[in-house]
C-alpha cells in the first residue's frame, strides 16, 4: 500500500493541552506519526512518498478563508502580545448568552476560531496543519489516478477540526479535504467511515448538508465523551444531507465484538450508498491500552476490521487520525492496513 508521509509534522509538538484541571503534557506528539512509519517499514507495507503541495486554492474548498487567515498569523500574533515562552490556547468561548462576533485581539480570535483549550497553536502548527492536509490530498490523488488504496500517515490529526474551528488536536480537516480532493477529480459520491474513538464532529458539521458525502462514524457515546456536543445517533443530516449522516454512539467499555458490529451496520448502509471511493478516518485510540479512552480493542482487533473494509471492495484513501498509546500506535494502525490487504 503507498504511504504518504511528510516529516513536517513534526513541526507541531505543543507545550501543554488543558485537561483534567491543568496544563499537561500534550498526548498528540510526533513521536506517534514516527512510531507508525517505523512499524510501516518494519513490515514493508509499502513505498514511502512525499505529498504535493495543493495550495490553499484546495485547502478552502472546505475550509473558510478569514480561518487560514487566522491560522497562518495567530503565532505571530500571539508571540508579539506575550512572547513566545507558551502556546496560543484560548480562555473563553462564544457560550450561551455572549455573541459569535470575531474580536481583534489574539486572546478572543483564538476562542473564536477553537472549539476546546487543549489544542495549542505553536511555531509549527500552520506548517504542520498544511503538511497533514497535502498528505491526505496526495493520498487520495492517489486513489484517484487508479491505486486501489493509500495511507495518509499524516498528523496533526483533522477531523474534529470544522470549516472554520480548531479542536481535539486539529486544525485542518485532512479527510474531508481528502474526500474533496476525490469529488474534484470526478468521484460523484464518497463515503467517509471515522472508526477514531471521539466522534469526527468536523467531518458531520463539514458535510452534514450534503448527499454527495456519505458521514458515517461509530465512537464514544457523546453524553460520556470528547467531543460531547455532537455524535448522537439522532444526528442524520440537514437538508440535502438528510439520510447521510449515521452515528453509532457506543459506551465506555465496548468490546471488539460490539465495535465490529457497529461497522458491520455502518459498512453495509454505505454499500448501500455505492460510492464511488471511501475515505477512512483511521483513528486507533479504540485500542484497550489507550491513555484518554476507553474502548476494549486489543491489538489483534485491528487487522478484521481492515479485512472488512476490504471487503467493500472501494477504492480507499485511509488517513491517519488519532492514537496516544505511542508504543502500540504503529502495531496497531499498520494492523488495519495489513488486514485490509489480506496479509
Ligand atoms: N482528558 C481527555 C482530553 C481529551 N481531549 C481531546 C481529545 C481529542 C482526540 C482526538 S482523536
Ligand atoms: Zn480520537
Amino acid at each position: 500500500m503507498q504511504i504518504v508521509y511528510s516529516a513536517d509534522h513534526a513541526r507541531q509538538h505543543g507545550r501543554g493541552e488543558l485537561t483534567d484541571g491543568r496544563l499537561m503534557p500534550v498526548v498528540e506528539k510526533p513521536a506517534r506519526a514516527e512510531m507508525v512509519l517505523k512499524r510501516a517499514q518494519e513490515v514493508g507495507l509499502g513505498d514511502i512518498m512525499p505529498p504535493r503541495d495543493f495550495g490553499r486554492e484546495a485547502l478552502v474548498r472546505i475550509h473558510r478563508p478569514d480561518y487560514l487567515a487566522f491560522l497562518e498569523g495567530a503565532w505571530a500574533e500571539w508571540e508579539a502580545e506575550r512572547g513566545g515562552e507558551t502556546d496560543c490556547l484560548p480562555l473563553i468561548w462564544p457560550v450561551r448568552n455572549l455573541r459569535a462576533v470575531c474580536p481583534t485581539h489574539i486572546d478572543g480570535k483564538v476562542s473564536y476560531y477553537a472549539l476546546d483549550a487543549g489544542t495549542p497553536i505553536t511555531p509549527g502548527t500552520w506548517t504542520a496543519a498544511r503538511a497533514s492536509a497535502n498528505v491526505a490530498m496526495t493520498a487520495a490523488d492517489l486513489v484517484a489516478d487508479g491505486t486501489r488504496a493509500a495511507f495518509a500517515l499524516g498528523r496533526p490529526p483533522g477531523h474534529h477540526a470544522t470549516a472554520d474551528q480548531l479542536g481535539g488536536y486539529c486544525f485542518l480537516n485532512n479527510a474531508a479535504l481528502a474526500a474533496q480532493r476525490l469529488l474534484d477529480r470526478g468521484a460523484e459520491r464518497v463515503a467517509v467511515l471515522d472508526v477514531d474513538y471521539h466522534h469526527g464532529n468536523g467531518t458531520q458539521a463539514i458535510f452534514e448538508d450534503r448527499a454527495d458525502v456519505l458521514f458515517c462514524s461509530l465512537h464514544a457515546d457523546p453524553k460520556q465523551e470528547f467531543p460531547y456536543f455532537l455524535g448522537h445517533a439522532d444526528e442524520t443530516g440537514t437538508g440535502a444531507g438528510e439520510g447521510y449522516t449515521v452515528n453509532a454512539p457506543l459506551p465506555w467499555g465496548t468490546t471488539a465484538e460490539a465495535w465490529m458490529a457497529a461497522l458491520e451496520r455502518l459498512c453495509q448502509r454505505i454499500e448501500s450508498y455505492a460510492p464511488d471511493a471511501l475515505v477512512v478516518s483511521l483513528g486507533v485510540d479504540t485500542y484497550k491500552g489507550d491513555p484518554i479512552s476507553r474502548f476494549a480493542l486489543d491489538t489483534s482487533d485491528f487487522p478484521p476490521i481492515g479485512a472488512r473494509l476490504a471487503k467493500l471492495a472501494l477504492p480507499t484513501t485511509f488517513v491517519m487520525e488519532g492514537g496516544y498509546a505511542v508504543e502500540e500506535i504503529g502495531v496497531n494502525a499498520v494492523g488495519v492496513l495489513q488486514g485490509f490487504e489480506g496479509g
